[in-house]
């Protein structure tokens, strides 16, 4: 096992798939889920404000104004089939999987070392945010259905798409820290994408690849960041001079 990497810092910023889950699970498992009942949404639910936006987005993606709920599903399902991480797929998703989740259809997945690290973290004071391409609908019903029971009490901010930006630009990690009212050099991501933890560290915050066997970017690896194969090789701590914004 390499020497643990040592952080002082306010607030660690999650990523959820490759990083705190397995990706396999979210592909096999979340991912057929939606797709079989965006069909069912696009139909009963077309006056929902949400999926109104949602469909709107889509029409503009595809640069198709009068597209109909056939069109819109068919690229939804093609968004999915190559793991393509578009705002309104992500809504969309968040809405039916946050349901699944709420009737017990859905539990979500956590690696084995992260629930035991993320609660000794809390319970030393330091803040845990998640930001992930998952809608923050779909975040708040993956951390309240866990296999451990509600892990929301963990969480003091979400962040996607939506709400803070694409995950690979630097203005959405500046987004989040102000959101956050917390400095950047006081924050830390964990991601297993580098083209997300170049960003994180454009905009002054510091970055950890998680890279964990059998996930996508595994054999990739993170570029020149700092690197862990687990949460337990990542050490947090907060001193009482951290300066917070
Ligand atoms: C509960 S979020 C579901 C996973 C998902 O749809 C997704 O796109 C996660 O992407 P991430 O940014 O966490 O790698
Ligand atoms: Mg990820």
């Amino acid at each position: 096992m390499s020497l643990p990497l040592v952080f002082d810092v306010d607030a660690v910023v999650l990523d959820i798939e490759g990083t705190t889950s397995a990706t396999g699970f979210v592909v096999d498992v979340l991912y057929p889920y939606s797709r079989s009942r965006f069909g069912a949404l696009l139909a009963e639910r077309s006056d929902d404000p949400a999926v109104l936006r949602a469909v709107a987005q889509v029409r503009e993606l595809l640069g198709e104004p009068d597209a109909d709920a056939v069109r819109v599903e068919k690229a939804l399902d093609e968004w999915l089939d190559d793991d393509v991480k578009a705002t309104p797929l992500k809504t969309l998703q968040g809405l039916i999987w946050s349901e699944g989740f709420a009737r017990g259809d859905l539990v979500s997945h956590f690696y084995d070392d992260v629930v035991p690290v993320l609660r000794r973290w809390h319970g030393a004071g330091v803040r845990l945010h998640v930001y992930s391409s998952g809608s923050v609908a779909a975040q708040r019903a993956w951390f309240a259905s866990s296999p451990d029971g509600d892990l929301l009490p963990l969480v003091d901010g979400l962040y996607d798409t939506e709400n803070a930006g694409p995950k690979q630009e630097p203005a959405s990690y500046r987004r989040i820290a102000e959101a956050s009212g917390v400095a950047a050099g006081r924050l830390l991501f964990l991601s297993d994408r580098p083209g997300e933890l170049d960003a994180a560290r454009a905009a002054g915050w510091h970055a950890v690849g998680i890279r964990r066997p059998g996930e996508p970017y595994y054999e990739q690896g993170v570029g020149d960041h700092a690197q862990a194969g687990s949460f337990d090789e990542i050490s947090v701590s907060v001193s009482t001079s951290g300066s917070t914004t």
